[in-house]
């Protein structure tokens, strides 16, 4: 089923937005049936529905559901909250942009751009899985003939898309060719989209696959068992500059101590040319709660708060190649996505 999806309904019943409630995974596969802006929000902001190709179709949607419940004023309100639910991630406002240009054409311009955003995010996870496929083999041509052991973070799969979704779905990718010895996939914490979600996706699809401890990455990459390492990203910056899950720059620098590729996966929409570099991306701090608190239990006392930034941004000079759904840009050797356009 997918992440996120449109359900027409015919008329006089309203039509409604499905999601697949992501933090219920791995163990309960719970629907929600979304049929206002504000229910739309709530499940942004609690990561019901999350990563950044699927919140740009958020985006999208929402926008829809917006003028089909309301007039064009009110609508318009619920859209400027619905643009604003999460900072980092480019994808959010860059859906809801791309549909408001039929704004003034009604409910039906609209919806029709929605599922244009959809069906397009659909091609362009097929197209980033052969690039990225592409560029593995390129770049470690015996090593793919014997296969291949890759890290990644976070969940960057069919969750985080429509459909087959960013770096997972390159793995995913090498996993249909025969060509995947094993997956190292970090817990992520401390919402554990990669021992959730992450894991969730390799078991259904059979993929061999384990799960570490974020502080772990780094050593196990130093101990030579890694043959690469695949990234999502939530928005990328003019100079290359990549935003990501927490812990995500941490590994890239793994990567450069052990000489090993530094792949970031991503759609065109996660390229921000008008973020010139890293240092300007917001980064969303998410609130003590997350971290002193595992499955509702606090584990810290009440005094304690916490530091919780979301994503960090690994510096262009770290990633060996940005893989998109229309190109590949090699950061390291200087290329810029602001550049390659
Ligand atoms: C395919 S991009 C997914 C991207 O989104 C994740 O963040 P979150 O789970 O907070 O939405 C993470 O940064 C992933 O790389």
């Amino acid at each position: 089923m997918r992440a996120i999806d449109w359900v027409s309904e015919s008329a006089p019943n309203p039509s409604w937005i499905r999601l697949l409630d992501q933090t219920r995974l791995p163990n309960d596969e719970i629907v929600l049936e979304i049929r206002t802006v504000d229910q739309l929000i709530d499940a942004i902001s609690r990561l019901a529905v999350r990563g950044a190709p699927a919140l740009g179709v958020a985006g999208a949607m929402g926008a829809a559901l917006a003028l089909q419940n309301g007039s064009a004023e009110t609508a318009t309100e619920e859209i400027a909250r619905l643009r604003e639910a999460r900072p980092t991630a480019v994808n959010l406002a860059w859906g809801v942009d791309r549909v408001m240009r039929s704004f003034d054409q009604g409910f039906d311009a609209v919806l029709t751009e929605a599922i244009a955003v959809r069906d397009e995010d659909i091609l362009g996870s097929q197209r980033m899985a052969e690039k990225g496929y592409n560029l593995l083999a390129e770049l470690l041509p015996e090593k793919i003939n014997e296969g291949l052991t890759l890290m990644t973070i976070c969940n960057t799969g069919s969750l985080a898309a429509v459909e087959g979704g960013t770096a997972l779905g390159v793995i995913a990718e090498v996993f249909r060719r025969g060509d995947l010895t094993n997956v190292i996939a970090c817990e992520t914490r401390p919402l554990f989209q990669g021992a959730r979600l992450t894991a969730w996706e390799l078991a259904k699809m059979g993929a061999p696959h384990q799960t570490v401890v974020d502080s772990a990455a780094n050593f196990i990459t130093s101990q030579g068992g890694i043959d690469a390492i695949l990234v999502g990203a939530d928005r990328i910056a003019a100079n290359g500059d990549s935003a990501n899950k927490i812990g995500t720059f941490s590994i890239a620098l793994g990567a450069q101590y052990a000489g090993i590729p530094f792949i970031v996966v991503a759609p065109e929409s996660t390229i921000d040319v008008e973020t010139a570099s890293g240092d300007l991306i917001t980064i969303e701090d998410r609130g003590t709660d997350e971290v002193v608190t595992i499955n509702g239990k606090r584990m810290s006392p009440a005094e304690t708060t916490s530091l919780n930034p979301a994503f960090d941004v690994t510096p262009a000079a770290l990633i060996t190649g940005i893989v998109t759904d229309a190109r590949v840009i090699r950061p390291a050797l200087g290329q810029q996505p602001a550049d390659a356009l």
